[in-house]
């Protein structure tokens, strides 16, 4: 796929196969065009050459209610969880749902198990004003699964979290993929999150894939920081966080 914003080529020729359950760590620099790749996977931004083929069907030729319909099976998530102020959780998660024209009795029980997934089910009359960042991720993510994806595509999830935070989302990102069977493609500039999660991982730069590399992802708990690991940081002067 090649992406351009007037004479600029953000993405250039770009070929990425996702395969189906996996966890597919994106990093590069900033600037590099990993939200744009992102974006493009669910034709939030479309291509100027090349196609999106999802399960063999090309689908950037798509329209309105196709789209639409795609678009459901593709959860999102990015840094800023861009839940909705005057809707309480509930409301929220409940969003895809009444767009997707789901029945009301049937809303309910499925929020609620969205919810639950993500550990919130009692926060469910709250209103985000009233919880933590990472609360409100959580909540986001939940929205996000509530329609049963196929896959997940999170930009920067943990970008603005703290490091417990950001542990317990990528816990919960690796439960989707284990327990609901969710292809997850994360987008991130820090290394330990991509680390602590992908088993493939493309890096990008300058709108091109530098590579694509297989690893052993680390674990979740690698990256947990507790108060000795801030105090090793401050006397080595570093931030593995963002090495
Ligand atoms: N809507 C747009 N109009 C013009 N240029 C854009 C637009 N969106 C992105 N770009 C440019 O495309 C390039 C890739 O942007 P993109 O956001 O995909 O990079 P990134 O790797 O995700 O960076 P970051 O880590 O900073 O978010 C950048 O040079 C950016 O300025």
């Amino acid at each position: 796929m090649t992406k351009r914003y007037g004479t600029f080529e953000a993405i250039q020729s770009i070929s990425l196969h996702i395969k189906p359950g996996e966890i597919h760590g994106i990093i590069g620099a900033s600037g590099a065009g990993k939200s744009t790749l992102l974006r493009m996977m669910n034709l939030l931004e479309k291509p100027d050459e090349g196609d999106v083929i999802i399960n063999n069907k090309k689908i950037n030729h798509l329209k309105g209610k196709e789209i639409r319909h795609i678009r459901q099976s593709l959860g999102m998530i990015f840094q800023g969880h861009n839940l909705v102020g005057n809707k309480t959780v509930f409301g929220n998660v409940a969003v895809p749902l009444e767009i997707a024209k789901v029945e009301k009795k049937h809303r309910t029980e499925r929020v609620m198990e969205s919810l639950q997934f993500v550990g919130l089910e009692t926060f469910k009359d709250k209103y985000p004003r009233q919880l933590s960042g990472g609360q409100k991720q959580r909540v986001a993510i939940a929205r996000a699964i509530v329609n049963d994806p196929k896959v997940l595509l999170c930009d920067e999830p943990t970008s603005s979290l703290d490091s417990t935070t950001t542990m317990e989302i990528l816990e919960v990102l690796k439960q989707i993929n284990q327990k609901l069977n969710v292809t997850i493609v994360i987008v991130s500039h820090e290394m330990d999150v991509i680390r602590s999660l992908s088993e493939r991982v493309t890096v990008m730069a300058d709108g091109q894939i530098y590579d694509v590399v297989d690893i052993k992802p680390t674990g979740v708990h690698k990256i947990k920081k507790g108060a000795a690991t801030f105090v090793e940081q401050l006397k080595s002067g570093g931030d593995s966080n963002h090495s």
